[in-house]
């Protein structure tokens, strides 16, 4: 609880500023005292009206003149106003920020992290933090700066007490630690269920997230009702779980407010019996009843914020790890050259090593991108192995395999996303150590195609690292053999693309292609991005490519692309003896 309070803290003291959050405080504690001022003005406010002259404060035991005590309570009422005024807004402002920063954080993280460690995420976990959970972290962090002056309130409350009676208040302050440890079973209990219940949202998120991933295929195998059973029986848990949230916490609740009124009127009985005067009485039982209403408050706070605070450690856990796992950590391990030399005296070939050498003559200008003795691996598992490379500047070179040989490894290799294992990635003949640099000059276009819902002209350009013209737009579509059909949406480049696109999967895949090329690339990686072309367009598609001025490294099965290559690289199975 305490490093989970902490942990709140210190995020709203990051989003917020120290300084915000202390005067957020005072206004909250400034807006409570002036509520008691007013609350203890109301006795003789009342006796006042009733036409008594002589009215007197409790508490404080002072007499006031009805000039003084109208104009103190008009006073404390009118600020009362303009502080709870002012603390809404402020509350809201830190509350804001404070889930703001912490999901930015979160997803800038992913965003950023290294891409071995991304490869093992599943994407619903991410969604789900940085939606439904932060709502929960919101209120969370409410509770926080609500109990933080409650606390102040409930000392305050406990001095009063003791003022008044050394003996009764005492017996307050001690029910009140009664009261505290009774509830601290109840407030275990609720961060058990608040840990059950984000592992339920998770599920949940999982659930949608993946079902509308299969729509198509969910339609086309009618098998809605396995999705919708998954949903159901998620909610019944979550059910189950606020449930049995709401037993435990009213159930505590019922029997602190109960020990509250019992210890209220034996406190009096006892005052009345040791001789205590009527306007000590009445003080004390309005402290009393006080300091036990605020400590339920505090009770019900602390058990909600225990039930919502697991929603933090998701979204901290995404933020720790992302940090432990921030590309470029790893960075100077990708070039070692020690791991270079290592590779050079282990295994030759195997497993993803090149069968087929080249087709053709390299670049006389120098290689742009050279692979030496690479090998690379998920885990344990190696895929490839002391490969070799080399890309001149505008060649084309084709990677080839059977299904599962490394291809799409090896194009992660070169993007610089996953270190080698052992060997070198060279880049302009230097060892590449700046991936993100490399990749400022690379397009890629992923096996899958990547199209966001907004416009044909949003998907063109939010990758493009440059101001973009009309024109360089036209242009990259023209090369990609998509200008005619982007001619007759109805709003040409600004027609919107819905999630489930009105484009072919081939018209996909060319747009693709043109969101690459809008990058001008020194290199042009395609991962199987031509498969959904007919024969004729796939070539259009590369002869335009090969006229520009970007060098092409192609993981491929076709035989059209293949047989223009001015290098093929075919990679063996991993399963593969080694071969000579
Ligand atoms: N993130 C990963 N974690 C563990 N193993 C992986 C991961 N990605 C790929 N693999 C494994 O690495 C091997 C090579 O996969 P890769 O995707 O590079 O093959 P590929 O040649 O591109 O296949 P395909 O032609 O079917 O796309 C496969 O056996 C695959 O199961």
């Amino acid at each position: 609880m305490i490093r989970r309070a902490r942990l709140h803290v210190r995020a709203m003291v990051v989003a917020c500023g120290a300084g915000r959050v202390l005067r957020l405080q005072l206004l909250m504690l400034l807006g409570a005292l002036l509520e008691a001022v007013v609350l203890v003005l109301l006795v003789p406010l009342v006796q006042l009206l009733a036409g008594d002259d002589d009215v007197r404060v409790p508490v404080l035991g002072v007499d006031v003149g009805p000039v003084a005590l109208l104009g103190v309570a008009g006073a404390a009422v009118l600020l009362r106003g303009a502080v709870q005024w002012r603390s809404a807004i402020t509350n809201s402002d830190v509350l804001l920020r404070t889930t703001d920063a912490l999901r930015l954080r979160a997803l800038r993280g992913v965003l950023e992290a290294d891409w071995t460690y991304l490869v093992r995420q599943r994407r619903s976990d991410v969604v789900q933090a940085t939606t439904t959970e932060m709502e929960r972290v919101d209120a969370a962090v409410h509770l926080l700066l609500r109990s933080a002056v409650d606390l102040l309130l409930l000392a305050a409350s406990a001095a009063v007490a003791v003022v008044i009676s050394p003996l009764l208040g005492g017996l307050a302050v001690l029910s009140l630690v009664v009261v505290v440890a009774l509830g601290r079973g109840s407030v275990r209990r609720s961060i058990a269920l608040g840990v059950e219940w984000t592992r339920r949202n998770a599920l949940f998120g999982a659930t949608v997230t993946d079902s509308l991933a299969s729509l198509r295929l969910i339609r086309a195998h009618d098998s809605s009702e396995q999705w919708v059973r998954l949903l159901d029986d998620a909610a019944r848990e979550g059910r189950r779980i606020e449930h049995r949230y709401v037993e435990v916490t009213s159930a505590m609740q019922a029997i602190v407010g109960y020990a509250a009124l019992g210890a209220a009127l034996g406190l009096v009985l006892l005052g009345r019996a040791i001789g205590l005067g009527v306007a000590e009485l009445v003080a004390l039982a309005a402290v009393t009843t006080r300091l036990l209403s605020v400590a339920r408050g505090l009770l019900t706070s602390t058990q909600a914020f225990a039930h919502y605070s697991p929603a933090l450690d998701a979204v901290q856990r995404i933020i720790d790890e992302t940090a432990a796992h921030r590309e470029g950590l790893e960075g100077p391990e990708v070039s070692s050259t020690s791991r270079l030399a290592s590779s050079h005296l282990s295994t030759r070939q195997g497993a993803g090593a090149p069968r087929t050498s080249t087709t053709g003559s390299t670049s006389t200008s120098g290689p742009l991108l050279e692979l030496r003795g690479v090998a690379a691996s998920y885990g344990d598992r190696p895929v490839l192995r002391d490969l070799d490379l080399v890309v001149a500047p505008a060649s084309l070179v084709a990677v080839t395999g059977p299904s599962g040989a490394g291809k799409s490894t090896l194009l992660d290799v070169v993007l610089g996303l996953l270190p080698p294992t052992a060997g070198e990635v060279v880049v302009g003949g230097e060892p590449l150590t700046d991936p993100r640099a490399w990749r400022a000059r690379v397009g890629y276009v992923p096996q899958q195609t990547v199209l966001i819902p907004g416009s044909v002209r949003e998907n063109l350009t939010w990758s493009a690292g440059r101001p973009v013209t009309d024109d360089d737009l036209w242009r990259a579509l023209e090369a990609a053999c998509v200008a005619d059909v982007v001619r007759q949406l109805p709003e040409g480049l600004d027609t919107v693309l819905q999630d489930l696109a009105q484009l072919s999967g081939g018209e996909q895949q060319r747009l693709c292609i043109a969101r690459a090329l809008v990058r001008e690339p020194d290199l042009l990686v395609l991962d199987e991005a031509t498969s959904a072309l007919d024969a004729a367009t796939e070539a259009d598609v590369v002869a335009n490519l090969r006229r520009t001025p970007a060098a092409l490294l192609v993981a491929t099965h076709r035989p059209a692309v293949v047989g223009v290559a001015d290098h093929v690289v075919s990679l063996a199975p991993a399963e593969d003896e080694p071969r000579a």
